[in-house]
């Protein structure tokens, strides 16, 4: 599909399952590592925008070198030397998450990033195979009890989020604090809980191991797998073909 993306100024991406060799890995896809160095090198910025706690974002923005912001806690969070540390949600769902920990234990596992998290938390699931059913308990739970607070799944782990924020809205935020316009950005995820990141831009792209949710709201599916799409649509973006 043809996007009129004007010279594209910034590449939004999600970290697990976008920047890994595979959806099932932590490990980083060195190829995405050096594509994100070559869109750098052309003068377009990248952002990780994540579930992920703050420092593990700044950590891999820092050594990384990468020259956009960081935006963690499913955009709860943004961080950048001019920004300095932006909270956005207007209340944490620290409650929910102690309350679901304790319920759903030995289906659900805690997270050491949980000690550095301030609105957004993670829940583990201690048998993966069952996650989506374990996800949809966690959700109704919660969901029927903390009206505030949002359960979503990123096939990495269950996410609490206060309602008022998600990663489309952060990087709404971060495009008018650079003075961009959505269509001058790109935002690349793997999962359902990326959907909002995608419609914030104007060329929203979904890898092609991606969630159909997401597929579904994508308006480019790279036919790759997690970091090897992020090459193929950096040789799209060096090649004018967006
Ligand atoms: O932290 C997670 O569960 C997934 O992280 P992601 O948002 O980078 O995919
Ligand atoms: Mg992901």
């Amino acid at each position: 599909m043809v996007v009129s993306v004007t010279r594209v100024k910034i590449v939004f991406t999600d970290l697990d399952g976008t920047l890994t060799e595979s959806r099932r890995t932590y490990r980083i896809h060195l190829g995405a590592v050096e594509a994100m160095r070559r869109l750098q090198s052309l003068g377009v910025r990248v952002s990780i925008v994540s579930s992920n706690a703050l420092p593990v974002v700044i950590g891999l923005h820092r050594y990384l070198d990468l020259d956009g912001p960081a935006i963690a806690e499913t955009g709860a969070l943004i961080y950048s030397e001019d920004l300095g540390i932006v909270e956005l949600p207007s209340r944490s769902a620290r409650e929910a998450y102690s309350d679901a920990l304790s319920r759903f234990r030995g289906l659900v596992a805690d997270s050491w990033q949980n000690r550095f998290r301030l609105y957004d938390f993670a829940l583990r699931l201690v048998d993966r195979a069952n996650g989506d059913q374990v996800y949809k308990l966690v959700k109704d739970y919660v969901e029927g009890r903390y009206d505030w607070v949002r359960v979503g799944y990123s096939k990495y782990a269950i996410h609490l989020t206060p309602r008022d924020v998600d990663k489309g809205r952060a990087v709404k935020f971060v495009l008018d604090r650079l003075g961009l316009d959505p269509s001058e950005a790109v935002a690349v995820g793997d999962s359902s809980m990326d959907a909002n990141l995608l419609k914030a831009v104007e060329l929203g792209v979904a890898t092609g191991d991606a969630d159909e949710e997401l597929k579904a709201v994508a308006k480019l599916i790279v036919d790759e797998p997690a970091g090897r799409a992020i090459v193929k649509l950096a040789e799209l973006i060096e090649g004018g073909q967006l």
